[in-house]
């Protein structure tokens, strides 16, 4: 376990793999911690330099008090890749965590040389939704969205599985604070313009029963950026390293391999 100090928060982070490959950078999403990639790292091809981080308020992170903004999440992600020294990662990003891959994109191309956009959009919901969720945690707590939140994040065949009641613990575990920080700070979040002028080589993965973030939604940001490759994934819902992990490193390799980063 490791731990990094910015002076505004202390980030728990993991790196596993190869020091000296070439370096991927995993960041999760709203209610999840860097365990949501669990199931992927053994998928992926050997030597590279496997780096995950908890973003502030989540896992074992620490939770500096509600609300976040984009760019404390955004600054958070580039202090700590300062500190691996890590350039030219390929920075794979799952729903707020695309979020923050597009904004340190923006910001940061000496250290993003490659966009993985899964599950994301450049604005996700609207103000008034993300008001009724905090609000909601506000009044009852994360647990009050936990049954609702299940039915976003995965297929009904997935949610047929005990398995799922995993992720619901995980999420019904986050700090009140963690989980509406970060939800102030994906409602006040617009890409569209930002995102529309990035130019690297990016791969969009959406899930066909996605009930955060549907596929036609990804569609519409991954098109944003010239050249840019989308993949569905049948019968996954907003999580698709969880139901399918190996067909989820596939697509990684495949994107790997096709931007000459393995
Ligand atoms: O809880 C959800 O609906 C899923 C989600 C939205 C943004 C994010 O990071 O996760």
């Amino acid at each position: 376990m490791q731990i990094l100090d910015t002076g505004e928060v202390r980030l728990h982070y993991r790196v596993d793999g190869d020091p000296s490959g070439a370096p991927i950078v995993f960041a999760n999403s709203l209610g999840t911690d860097l365990r949501l990639w669990d199931a992927v790292l053994p998928h992926l091809p050997a030597g590279l330099r496997v780096i995950r981080f908890d973003k502030r308020g989540h896992g074992l992170s620490s939770q500096p008090p509600a609300p976040y903004s984009m760019g404390a999440l955004v600054r958070d992600a580039e202090t700590l890749l300062d500190h691996l020294e890590v350039r030219d990662c390929v920075f794979v990003g799952l729903s707020i965590g695309g979020l923050i891959a597009q904004g340190l994109a923006v910001k940061r191309l000496d250290q993003v040389r490659a966009l993985v956009l899964s599950n994301t959009a450049a604005k996700i919901g609207t103000p008034s939704i993300w008001q009724e969720r905090m609000d909601a945690v506000r009044q009852s707590g994360v647990e009050a969205l936990a049954d609702a939140t299940m039915e976003r994040w995965f297929s009904r065949s997935f949610r047929a599985s005990p398995d799922h009641l995993l992720w619901r613990n995980m999420m019904v575990r986050q700090p009140v604070d963690g989980y509406l920080g970060c939800c102030a700070a994906i409602s006040g979040t617009d890409f569209y313009t930002p995102t529309s002028g990035l130019r690297l080589p990016t791969l969009g993965i959406a899930g066909s029963e996605d009930g955060s973030t549907p596929p036609d939604l990804v569609r519409e940001t991954i098109d944003l950026i010239p050249g840019s490759k989308f993949e569905l994934m049948r019968r996954a819902g907003h999580l698709p390293c969880v139901e399918q992990p190996v067909e989820y490193a596939a697509l990684l390799r495949s994107f790997l391999t096709d931007i000459g980063h393995i």
